[in-house]
């Protein structure tokens, strides 16, 4: 089968997006997947994401992580998808879709694309850790020098841990910078690498921060490039949350399955 795709990245989470509103992508063929997102033997992706249609909503999104399962919420893919949604004319001015952690609501100004994330209300604070969900679990770990930190090796002992061997975690190491700005650098399960930037994490982490003082709105740098998160807070409960940043379309292609030897 020809498939075409078109490949995105935003602040270097790169993400290869099917329109497959007509359903004839196989979602259960994670080998197809794990080939398709392969940085040698494939296309090269940190995941792989349908646009596909859902009633009451503008679409769905369905994502899987580069390993060809299908994960939680993606932020940076959430902001990627609706970059391609108004690409495809699916919206003008502001979108509502579905993904797996539930509605979305989203906007596109100035070429920034601003995605509303799920709200957030429980914190698990720990002696040097904070955990939550944001769409994907995220364990947070305050760091002084972040360019000295191997996130592969210390994000792997945590992830590997006998607490979240078996559901595995996201790992994010922060620095808390001047200015509400905060550096994150961030080990994705699935990827089960540092990936340049992580959606969800750097929300994680802003959260985290906002606990340790910092105000909304709070700038974030990581490896791949800027955004931002910006909240209301109440009590636990987080919400009104909005990650913002851009997501690019880098190219297009047609890629032949058959080509995939399993
Ligand atoms: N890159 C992502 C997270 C993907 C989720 C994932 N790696 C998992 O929890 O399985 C983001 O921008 O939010």
């Amino acid at each position: 089968m020809l498939v075409n795709f078109y490949k995105y990245q935003g602040t270097g989470n790169d993400f290869v997006i099917i329109d497959d509103r007509e359903e004839q992508f196989d979602i259960a063929n994670y080998q197809l997947v794990n080939w398709l997102c392969h940085r040698r033997f494939g296309i090269g992706a940190d995941g792989l994401i349908l646009l596909r249609n859902a009633e009451g909503y503008d679409f769905r999104m369905v994502y899987f992580n580069a390993d060809g399962h299908e994960g939680s919420m993606c932020g940076n893919g959430g902001r990627c998808i609706v970059a391609f949604a108004k690409f495809l004319g699916i919206f003008d001015k502001q979108t509502s879709f579905i993904a797996v952690d539930g509605p979305h609501q989203a906007f596109v100004k100035e070429g920034l694309v601003h995605l509303k994330m799920g709200n957030v209300e429980e914190i698990e604070t720990g002696k040097d850790f904070f955990f939550m969900d944001t769409g994907s679990p995220h364990y947070i770990q305050f760091v002084k020098n972040i360019e000295d930190i191997d996130v592969v090796k210390e994000g792997q002992k945590i992830r590997y841990n006998d607490r979240f061997a078996a559901e595995g975690t996201n790992v994010n190491f922060v620095q808390k910078s001047d200015n509400n700005s905060i550096k994150v650098r961030t080990y994705e399960r699935g990827v089960e690498d540092e990936t340049l930037s992580c959606g969800t994490g750097v929300t994680a982490s802003a959260i985290a921060a906002n606990q340790q003082g910092m105000q909304s709105p709070i700038d974030v740098e990581a490896l791949g490039g800027n955004l931002q998160i910006a909240f209301q807070q109440t009590n636990h409960l987080y919400q009104d949350i909005y990650l913002t940043g851009p997501a690019q379309q880098v190219f297009k292609g047609t890629i032949d399955t058959q080509l995939f030897k399993g």
